[in-house]
C-alpha cells in the first residue's frame, strides 16, 4: 500500500511537472500589489524558497508595481489577473470593479487549479483578494500576512478564505476576530542589511566627514515632506549631506547644491544608501519604518494624514513612538520651524534612540515565518 501510494504521488507530481505546473509540495504561490509596501515581504521571502528549490509563482495584477519588482526575479513566474478597487467615494469605476474582481476570482480559481501549489502567501493590496478566495476553492492553505497596526480593507476580506493570519505588531492579532490571527514581526529583506557605508558615500559623491540624512516619503514619495525640506534646504545642508528619494517626477533638477543628492526611487543602491544614514525622516508605511529599526537608523517619522488615508500611518508612529523608536511630527502640524526644530532635537538625541533600539534583538521573523510556510506547506 505504501509503495502504491509512493508510486501514484510520484506519477502525479511528474505529471504536474509536465503540465508546467508545481511539484507535489516545494511550490509557493505569492501575492499582493498596488504599492511596494505590499509587496516587499514577498520580495523578502521569495530568494530563500528559489534556493532552496521550490518553484515560486505570483499572481499580480497587468499594470501594478509589483509587476516591475518580480520582473527583477527571472525564476518566478508572473500571472496578471484582473483587479477592482473597493472605493468609499463616487467613481465610475465602482460600477466595473466588480465584475473585475469577478472575473479576477475566476483566473485565480483557474491557475491555481493548474498550478496546484502547496501554499499562497497573500501580502495584501486588492489584487490579493481573487487569489486568496481562488485558493481556498481549491482547498490550498493560505497565510496572510499584514504589514501595518490596523489590517487594510483587503485583508480584512480575505481572512475568512485563509488558514493563517500573520502580524507585523503585536497589537494587530485583536483586529482580527479570529484565532488564526499570530504575531511574528517585521520580516526585511537580507540585502538591506548587507549595505555598506563606504558605497553610499561614493554613490552620492558625498564626504565621510559630515552626517547624512535621508529622507524617504514611502514607495510613492510625498509631496508635502518634499516641499518641506525644500524650504529648509539651506539650513539643513549647513548640518547635513541629503539624501532625499522624492517619488515618481518629483526629482526637482533646478536644485544643484553640493551634498545633496535626489532619487526618484531606488531599488538595488537603497542597502547602501539606508547604511550611511546617520538620521531618516520618512512617511511611517510599515515595512520603511521596520528596515529602519533593524538597521538602527533614529527616525522622525511623518505619517500620512488622516484625511488621506485611513489613519494606520499614524497609529504604526504611535507605536513606534511609545516604543522610544522615533519622534513624530503629525502632518496639520507641520510648518517650515516645526519641521526644522524636530530635526535638529532628533539629531541631537539620536544616541539615545539607538541605545533604545538596541533592545530590539530576538529571532529574526523572517525564519520564523519560512518555517510556517515550510510547515504549513508540508500539511
Ligand atoms: C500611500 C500608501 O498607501 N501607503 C501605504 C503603503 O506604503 P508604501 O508602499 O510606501 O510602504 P512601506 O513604507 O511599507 O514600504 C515601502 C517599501 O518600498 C521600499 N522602497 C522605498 C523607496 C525606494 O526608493 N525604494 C524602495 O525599495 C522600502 O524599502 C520599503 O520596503 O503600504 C504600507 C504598508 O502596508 C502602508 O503602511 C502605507 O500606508
Amino acid at each position: 500500500m505504501w509503495l502504491v501510494k509512493k508510486l501514484l504521488k510520484w506519477i502525479y507530481s511528474k505529471r504536474q511537472k509536465r503540465k508546467g505546473g508545481f511539484s507535489l509540495r516545494k511550490s509557493i504561490l505569492f501575492t499582493g500589489g498596488g504599492t511596494a509596501g505590499h509587496v516587499t515581504v514577498n520580495l523578502a521571502l521569495i530568494p530563500h524558497f528559489l534556493r532552496e528549490g521550490w518553484e515560486v509563482e505570483y499572481i499580480g495584477s497587468e499594470n501594478g508595481i509589483e509587476k516591475q519588482l518580480i520582473a527583477g526575479l527571472d525564476q518566478v513566474r508572473y500571472h496578471a489577473i484582473s483587479t477592482g478597487k473597493l472605493r468609499r467615494y463616487f467613481d465610475w469605476n465602482n460600477f466595473k470593479d466588480p465584475f473585475r474582481v469577478l472575473k479576477g476570482i475566476f483566473q485565480a480559481y483557474r491557475l491555481i487549479r493548474r498550478q496546484k501549489p502547496g501554499l499562497i502567501f497573500s501580502k495584501g493590496g486588492f489584487v490579493s483578494v481573487p487569489v486568496v478566495i481562488g485558493g481556498w476553492l481549491n482547498r490550498v492553505p493560505v497565510i496572510i500576512h499584514e504589514s501595518d497596526l490596523t489590517p487594510g480593507l483587503a485583508n480584512k476580506l480575505a481572512t475568512p478564505f485563509a488558514s493563517k493570519v500573520i502580524t507585523t505588531f503585536p497589537e494587530t492579532t485583536r483586529y482580527f476576530k479570529s484565532d488564526r490571527a499570530e504575531y511574528v514581526g517585521a520580516v526585511i529583506r537580507e540585502e538591506l542589511k548587507q549595505g555598506d557605508r563606504e558605497q553610499g558615500l561614493a554613490i552620492c559623491r558625498f564626504s565621510p566627514n559630515k552626517p547624512v540624512l535621508l529622507i524617504m516619503g514611502g514607495s510613492l514619495g510625498a509631496k508635502r515632506i518634499n516641499e518641506a525640506v525644500r524650504e529648509n534646504l539651506v539650513s539643513l545642508l549647513e548640518q547635513f549631506q541629503i539624501v532625499h528619494i522624492c517619488g515618481k517626477g518629483q526629482v526637482d533638477s533646478s536644485l544643484q547644491f553640493e551634498g545633496y543628492k535626489q532619487f526618484e526611487y531606488v531599488s538595488d543602491e537603497l542597502p547602501h544608501l539606508m547604511n550611511m544614514a546617520d538620521l531618516v525622516i520618512s512617511r511611517a508605511g510599515s515595512n520603511s519604518i521596520f528596515e529602519f529599526l533593524a538597521l538602527r537608523k533614529p527616525m522622525l517619522l511623518i505619517p500620512l494624514s488622516k484625511a488621506a488615508s485611513r489613519g494606520d500611518q499614524i497609529l504604526n508612529a504611535e507605536s513606534f513612538k511609545k516604543m522610544g523608536y522615533c519622534d513624530v511630527l503629525q502632518e496639520e502640524e507641520m510648518t517650515a520651524e516645526t519641521f526644522l526644530n524636530a530635526v535638529f532635537r532628533l539629531f541631537d538625541r539620536r544616541a539615545e534612540v539607538v541605545a533604545q533600539m538596541e533592545k530590539n534583538e530576538g529571532e529574526d521573523p523572517r525564519d520564523k515565518v519560512i518555517r510556517m510556510i515550510e510547515e504549513l506547506a508540508k500539511a
